[in-house]
């Protein structure tokens, strides 16, 4: 297969961590025949510094003319900490995601079998979890109207969802979980918001669709505190925007670090593969930033286009550096691994899988970190 790939690393550890999905990439299309071509374009704080935009308008021409885009992170603490910059890095995302219509953000949660001792969980309470959440991307309080007085003093952010904006993505996640485990818990806060009581209504009208699956409703508070106690309750979490971003975060703790962390952003014509995590700027070039979230973002991509036998090759190589403890410091306290030498591991694990001369035992040589 051919496919063009807009990459946008952006700022902090994103570049880092892109390229070590791309180097996934790359192995995979030898492995398999396939073409794949990366056109790099600016987004975020570096693209603020380049064009004075944080989403310039060639980088979404590319995005626009690629077959998928594979999206590092954005943030710098600059702006993070100057609350009155008019230009913003996170503006670039949310244009972007806005712009490309990425309605859906999928985000998988997995307690990894060799990882399960490294959780600050305890081991037979998330053993087992399997979650897919379905976060809304493109509505609510994170682009409603914003409003700021004259004096300073009140602030405000509207979160507004439409009937529409709420069927798409709920009809998405009903038919994930027709292929799962058949349950959709709803996340909202529906005894508080409006916007979360039509969240309910929509939601509840389409269960009557997908009859065979059970449909449960979560206040977030509660969500948020079930997530630790006992995520196995959970299948598909379906919410809005940002109770999605903040739950999904905490749930990267059931999988040992949000260094781990996927998704799929998707719509009705483009789709985007992004880490959940941040730019971590305390990281930046440090080689300290876990490249996997990256590189199971590039493994979503290939499902995207039915090259699930690709997939998987990248998620067995993933799940091989697990066991080998191959990995960077948020998993690995004695032996850690650069983010680049992580990446080489798992390229070379997609081209090689039964070489004995894959020499990981030269990756450890007992140091606490090789950049
Ligand atoms: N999708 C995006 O581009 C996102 C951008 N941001 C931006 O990133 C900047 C930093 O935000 P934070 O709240 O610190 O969130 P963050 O996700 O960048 O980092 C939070 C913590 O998670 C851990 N972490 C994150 N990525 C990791 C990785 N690959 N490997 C190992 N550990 C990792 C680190 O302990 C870090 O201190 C801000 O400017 C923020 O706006 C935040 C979240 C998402
Ligand atoms: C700009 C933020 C909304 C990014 C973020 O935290 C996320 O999408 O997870
Ligand atoms: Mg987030």
């Amino acid at each position: 297969m051919k496919l063009n790939i807009a990459v946008l690393p952006g700022d902090g550890i994103g570049p880092e961590v892109t390229k070590q999905a791309i180097k996934a990439l790359q192995a995979i299309a030898l492995e398999f025949d396939h073409s794949f071509s990366f056109t790099h374009a600016p987004v975020g704080a570096i693209a603020i510094d380049e064009t004075g935009n944080p989403l310039p308008e060639e980088t979404l021409d590319v995005c626009e003319a690629t077959d998928a885009i594979l999206f590092g992170a954005i943030g710098d603490p600059k702006y993070d900490n100057n609350p009155d910059a008019k230009v913003r890095p996170e503006q670039g995302l949310l244009r972007l995601r806005k712009s490309l219509g990425l309605f859906a953000n999928i985000r998988p949660v997995k307690a990894y079998d060799t990882l399960i001792e490294k959780s600050p969980l305890k081991k037979d309470i998330i053993q087992g979890t399997d979650i897919s959440i379905y976060r809304e991307l493109t509505g609510g309080i994170y682009f409603g109207e914003k409003f700021l007085s004259e004096d300073g003093n009140t602030a405000s952010d509207l979160c507004l969802y439409t009937k529409t904006e709420i069927e798409r993505i709920a009809h998405l996640a009903f038919k994930a979980a027709q292929t799962r485990k058949n349950k959709v818990t709803l996340v909202d806060k529906a005894n508080v918001l409006e916007s979360s009581r039509l969240w309910r209504k929509v939601v509840t009208e389409i269960a009557k669709d997908y009859p065979e699956v059970t449909l449960d409703f979560l206040f977030v508070d509660n969500a948020a505190m079930q997530m630790i106690l006992n995520p196995n309750q959970f299948d598909v979490i379906l919410t809005e925007n940002m109770f999605g971003d903040i739950i999904s975060d905490e749930a990267s703790v059931i999988g040992g670090s949000i260094g781990l962390l996927a998704s799929a952003s998707v719509g009705d014509k483009y789709a985007m593969f992004e880490p959940i995590h941040g730019s971590y700027p305390q990281a930046t070039g440090k080689g300290i930033a876990n490249p996997i979230a990256s590189i199971l973002s590039a493994a979503m991509l290939l499902d995207h286009f039915d090259l699930t036998e690709e997939a998987a090759v990248i998620r067995k190589a993933v799940e091989k550096s697990l066991l080998l403890n191959i990995t960077t410091p948020d998993l690995n306290t004695e032996h850690t691994v650069s983010t680049s030498k992580v990446g080489d591991f798992i390229a070379d694990y997609i081209s090689n899988p039964n070489d004995s001369n894959l020499n990981f035992s030269n990756i450890h040589l007992g140091q606490s970190t090789i950049i």
